[in-house]
């Protein structure tokens, strides 16, 4: 800058309009400072005691000095300096011992250099350059108004799959609607920032659009922990309560080792919707389920493949679906051959239909935590061991496996990686009317006898459907409505082509070190 220009400068900062005013400010505050007035309004004595302390942190975390303002940025300057004042302070004022020995060790000069280490950090600008703020905000108006800034950055600090559904439009707490961001639950997010504690800042992953405002953690799981529960699972399907080895083939013509059946469309007990829920939470306190963080996963050529998990409720069509894919791909896919204690028949051979083992070996391997789900019926145990599994997946084929929903959670593991697809009902209307043909068996002993569904099977395939969507729905990877049934063998089918053709996102607990 040249002389001119400097001078120029001079003149207008001088005879600025602020200027005038703040030294005007200044002399007043000068002039009432030593008198320190009482304040008219009760609501100012709070006010006045603060701005008479030597300093405070204010609000948005400024820092308040006397009647002086200091940027936030300088805050840790401001500790140092604050420091040496302190103990110049305390020495002055002839203190108690603590004060002499903080006076002492504020004069050492390892903390000096700590101090003056922390402020030349400090003072660098970390944040990312904002854009300046538009002038066109309205000086008169007088409501105070919360500044929502959404931050581009480069790098996301994590990548999360939203394990619950969220549109800022119903949520009455966000600053900002038009700042929020929609999800469903299984989308994966980018989180871009974590800084506040009730509000991170997100995108959708690979959209690389702005950034918008999701609630944290923290306040999801505080907004659930007082929510009510809208749905109880009742577990229905239960290998004790079916015909396990009711002729499968009898009914469809085709005879697939390891495919159980446990028809059982029975009505619920009359205990309360709410108790239920107690009881089962006393036996399942699992945590919230918010944002799972996840890594990008691709099976190598040696590797095993994902465990496919299925569930859903009885009868809705997990048998049939598995029995597609395999029929429609028997190199790939596989099922578990099952354990049971009851006699082998003479056509059967052992470990094609069974495993065949006495009731005593059977008890044992329960006590050994041998089986994943194990149940008794007509006298005789049956169940799904652990081992069957690791045999599949040691093959290279991949393990078709349908469970009770909180069976998943058990295998819910880096070993099994599991794909769990959750095979749901269509709305009552496309039940009726896809099932009115539908023969499922209804034995309660050894032999095999067929009924037609009726309208409380169908009720309360819904009604468990839902149930168990809203207790289980956070470890879906794939929803498959089961309305026609072509459709949603298709549907299942491309979702397991998928897993083997493209990148995953699986927890980041269950990636390799
Ligand atoms: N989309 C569909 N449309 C019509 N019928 C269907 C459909 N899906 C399944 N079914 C029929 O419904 C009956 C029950 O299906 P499936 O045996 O697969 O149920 P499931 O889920 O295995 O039940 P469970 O666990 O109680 O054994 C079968 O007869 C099956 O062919």
């Amino acid at each position: 800058m040249d002389e001119s220009e400097n001078s120029n400068f001079l003149q207008d900062t001088l005879m600025g309009s602020t200027l005038h005013l703040l030294i005007r400010v200044y002399e007043r505050l000068l002039r009432f400072g030593a008198q320190r007035p009482k304040p008219i309004q009760d609501s100012a004595v709070c006010l006045a005691g603060e701005v008479n302390a030597p300093w405070r942190l204010g609000a948005g975390g400024w820092i308040v000095l006397g009647q002086g303002l200091v940027e936030r940025g300088s805050r840790a300057v401001l500790r140092s300096w604050l420091g040496f004042e302190l103990a110049i302070e305390l020495k002055q004022s002839h203190a108690s011992p603590e004060a002499a020995e903080l006076c002492y060790l504020l004069s050492k000069p390892h903390i000096k250099s700590l101090l003056s280490v922390h402020d030349s950090v400090a003072q660098k600008a970390y944040d990312p350059e904002l854009p300046p703020l538009p002038d066109n905000i309205c000086d008169e108006e007088e409501d105070s108004v919360k500044i929502v800034r959404l931050v581009k950055k480069e790098q996301p600090l994590a990548f999360v799959r939203v394990l619950f559904h969220y549109d800022p439009e119903d949520d009455p707490a966000i600053p900002c609607k038009l700042a929020g961001l929609a999800f469903k639950r299984g989308d994966v997010l980018e989180i871009v920032c974590q800084e506040d504690e009730l509000w991170w800042q997100a995108r959708h992953h690979g959209t690389n659009s702005q950034a918008g405002l999701i609630p944290s953690r923290e306040l999801q799981e505080r907004r659930v922990t007082l929510q009510k529960p809208e749905a109880l699972f009742r577990p229905q399907r239960s290998l004790r309560h079916g015909p396990e080895d009711a002729d499968y083939g009898a009914i469809t013509g085709i005879h697939i080792a390891g495919l159980r059946k446990s028809f059982r469309l029975s009505r619920q007990n009359s205990e309360s919707r709410q108790s239920r829920w107690r009881k089962f939470k006393r036996l399942h306190p699992g945590p919230i389920p918010t944002y799972l963080e996840v890594v990008p996963y691709h099976r190598g050529p040696a590797d095993p493949h994902r465990l496919v998990l299925m569930f859903g409720p009885s009868g809705v069509g997990l048998s049939e679906l598995k029995r597609r894919l395999l029929l429609s791909d028997p190199e790939l896919f596989s099922v578990t051959i099952p354990h049971t204690s009851r006699k082998r028949r003479r056509q059967e051979k052992e470990g094609v239909e069974y495993h065949f083992v006495s009731r005593h070996t059977f008890e044992k391997d329960i006590l050994n935590h041998k089986f994943i789900e194990y149940g008794e019926h007509g006298g005789n145990y049956y169940g799904t061991s652990l081992e069957s599994v690791q045999k599949v997946l040691a093959e290279c084929k991949v393990c078709l496996l349908d469970v009770e929903p909180q069976t998943v959670e058990k295998l819910y593991t880096r070993e099994f990686k599991p794909y769990v697809v959750f095979v749901k009902p269509p709305p009552i209307e496309r039940l009726r009317l896809s099932r009115r043909k539908t023969k499922v068996i209804s034995s309660t002993d050894e032999r095999t006898q067929t009924k037609t569904l009726m309208e409380e099977d169908f009720e309360d395939m819904i009604a468990s459907g839902q149930a168990m969507e809203s207790q289980y729905g956070h470890l879906v990877e794939e929803v498959i409505v089961n309305d026609d049934l072509a459709v949603a063998f298709t549907e299942l089918r491309s979702g397991l082509r998928r897993i083997e053709q493209e990148i995953q996102w699986i927890p980041a607990d269950w990636a390799q070190d």
